[in-house]
């Protein structure tokens, strides 16, 4: 069923806690954390160490390759491990409002596996992205895994060798059209553990706090110089028994091309997320039960996206 139009013209702006990685009261800003975890699970993160040359470098390669004519792109085409081009209407993430036959789904690039490793403490000569894992990874612990816990992300399987992906979007400069199920990006939760997103100056992200609302309310997230959106993904709802949100979001186009940034964080491969150990008690269950990280991101990764075949199919037909 197709969402009615008012749901997008209604969208008002929303207001999230902005997390400064430089503030020296971590207390304050574990403070700030928690709550934008339990709210909403989105926040800003600023002051992160990562240069604006370095993002803005990013953001112009990024517009060189999605200006390719698609014969080139699809060169690259992503193989079965989501790792290439992904040309759109190749990823549908919300089927039931979504129609697959409209341009203006996402294309985007997955060019880059990082595998880093994980340690509780900063250190000055890692780069960018990591940096950020490192201290968003570490407030985060600090601020929900109270002793006797504080070490159990420590254990070699957990975030040894977390599974790191970036992802360069490109939106195109299409009107969508909720009624019609015409979207930039369908309405989805990520399937991981944390995201962090940079934007460029334009408008079209929105996040829909209750799920479960009719009508949903959907508020923009307005872009932020300099600051990266972070986001909770659906593994770590899971981990946290539901303390921590995973919201619904979406990206809606108002006829101007949009680029983004989206860095996907996950636990090791074999990590089996489940309940952690101070989000439950007698009276409050597990509510999901344990999955195994890379079992349960394939899982997310088929549900979401073409068979690879159907590209072989097309080429047969001269579609692609
Ligand atoms: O481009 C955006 O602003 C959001 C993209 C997103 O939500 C995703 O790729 O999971
Ligand atoms: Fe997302």
């Amino acid at each position: 069923m197709a969402a009615t139009t008012s749901d997008a013209a209604a969208a008002r702006t929303t207001a999230l806690k902005c997390i400064s990685l430089l503030n020296p009261d971590i207390q304050k800003s574990c403070f700030l954390l928690k709550q934008a975890c339990q709210d909403s699970g989105f926040f800003f993160v600023v002051d992160h160490g990562i240069s604006q040359d370095l993002t803005d470098e990013v953001f112009f390669q990024s517009k060189m390759f999605f200006g390719l004519p698609l014969q080139e792109k699809m060169k690259l085409l992503r193989n079965k491990k989501h790792r290439g081009y992904t040309p759109k209407l190749d990823e549908l993430l919300d089927p039931e409002n979504q129609v697959i036959t409209k341009k203006d789904i996402t294309l985007e690039l997955r060019y880059l596996r990082m595998i880093i490793k994980q340690t509780n403490l900063f250190m000055g000569q890692i780069s960018g992205p990591q940096k950020m894992f490192y201290l968003g990874g570490g407030m985060l612990w600090r601020s929900t895994i109270e002793k006797p816990y504080a070490d159990f992300f420590d254990k070699k399987e957990m975030l040894d060798e977390p599974i790191a992906t970036l992802r360069l979007l490109h939106y195109e400069d299409k009107v969508s059209d909720p009624a019609m199920g015409i979207y930039g990006c369908g309405a989805h939760s990520d399937f991981g553990f944390l995201t962090l997103l940079a934007t460029d100056d334009v408008m079209g992200l929105q996040i829909c706090k209750d799920k479960d609302a009719r009508p949903r309310i959907w508020e923009y997230v307005p872009p932020l110089k300099g600051a990266f959106v972070v986001n909770l993904g659906d593994m770590l709802e899971r981990w946290s028994n539901g303390v921590f949100r995973s919201t619904l979001h979406r990206v809606i186009g108002h006829g101007q091309e949009r680029y983004s940034i989206v860095y996907f964080v996950e636990p090791s491969h074999e990590c089996i997320v489940e309940c952690l150990p101070s989000c439950t008690s007698e009276v409050n269950p597990p509510k999901y039960s344990p999955i195994i990280c890379s079992t349960y991101l394939s899982q997310r990764y088929r549900e979401t996206h073409l068979y690879l075949d159907s590209y072989h199919r097309n080429e047969a037909r001269g579609k692609v």
